[in-house]
């Protein structure tokens, strides 16, 4: 029995290929509270991503299941919204058309077209993207791409928000600007999610808790640290906090002493691994 809103149960991840067999996941048990922020952190090739498509269901485990809100997860599904580090913006649609297309599906037939409109303006709202409602995904930043795919997911409504480095594309300033976005927005809403990331720093002042993976193959959680910070949280008196400094020192210790990373980086995955572990050492 899970007793988690979220709850993923003894999950384990085989892929075959031509390269043969590679045990990727081994027994990951999570269970995450509704309400909850929680972070996946880990070195790169370990299996976050994995572990999210399976919550998302766009991967099914090889073996071990996930449940949300109890029901078990077999398919994708509006009840779980995927945000990507690099913007899935249909290029051809608006701003406004974009976040419109998953309204349309979601409530096309429960809310009238002025509600849906209304909807639409509100989620575009929470991100401040008001201003450029009628622009092509080429014609903003980066940033303001996150903040639309940020918007069409929220405006799903869903159980759980499944965020894979959704802050991992963008400069400095404007990631710390979209985390305190997302911190205010999950404030206001009291969403439960689960966020991939590799910067020490926004982990812990995002989450509540932050599940420390081991280094594959067979990876598994390997710590989970309660982040004990009141909120709302304050990143620049936060440098000062005896807790936050304390828990970032918890999570550099696992992922550079316990677990530290000794083999050599894939050459496929080079350029990837080596801007991510840049992120993670100027944390
Ligand atoms: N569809 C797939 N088929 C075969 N192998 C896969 C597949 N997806 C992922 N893998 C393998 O699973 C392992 C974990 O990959 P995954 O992308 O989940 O790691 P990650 O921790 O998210 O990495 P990164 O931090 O670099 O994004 C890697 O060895 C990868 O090559």
């Amino acid at each position: 029995m899970s007793n988690g809103y979220l709850s993923l149960s003894q999950v384990d991840m085989t892929f075959t290929g031509a390269s043969g067999i590679n045990q990727v996941l081994r027994n990951i048990n999570l269970d995450v509270a509704r309400g909850e922020y929680i972070s996946l952190i880990g070195h790169s090739g370990c299996g976050k991503s994995t572990v999210l498509n399976i919550v998302a269901g766009l991967l099914r485990a090889s073996s071990g299941g996930v449940i949300v809100d109890n029901r078990e997860v077999d398919a994708p599904g509006p009840d779980r919204a995927v945000v990507f580090q690099n913007h899935s913006l249909l290029p051809w649609l608006t701003v406004y058309q974009n976040v419109e297309i998953a309204v349309e599906k979601i409530f096309g037939r429960t809310r009238t077209a002025a509600e849906r409109r209304e909807w639409v303006l509100h989620n575009l709202a929470m991100v401040n993207m008001t201003h450029a409602l009628d622009r092509l995904p080429s014609e903003i930043s980066g940033g303001m791409k996150q903040r639309v795919g940020i918007a069409r997911a929220l405006s799903m409504e869903p159980k759980v928000l499944l965020l894979d480095e959704p802050f991992g594309a963008l400069d400095a300033l404007t990631r710390a600007h979209l985390q305190d976005e997302v911190i205010r927005i999950q404030s206001e809403l009291g969403n439960t999610v689960l966020m991939i990331t590799h910067d020490v720093d926004e982990a812990v002042l995002m989450s509540d808790r932050v599940v420390m993976m081991t280094n594959g193959p067979s990876a598994t959680i390997g710590q989970i640290l309660p982040v004990p910070l009141e909120r709302p949280r304050n990143r620049i008196a936060l440098a000062e906090d005896k807790v936050y400094n304390h828990c970032r020192q918890e999570i550099l210790t696992f992922l550079y002493e316990k677990q530290r990373k000794v083999e050599t980086i894939h050459a496929g995955r080079s350029m990837k691994s080596l801007a991510k572990a840049d992120v993670a050492l100027r944390a």
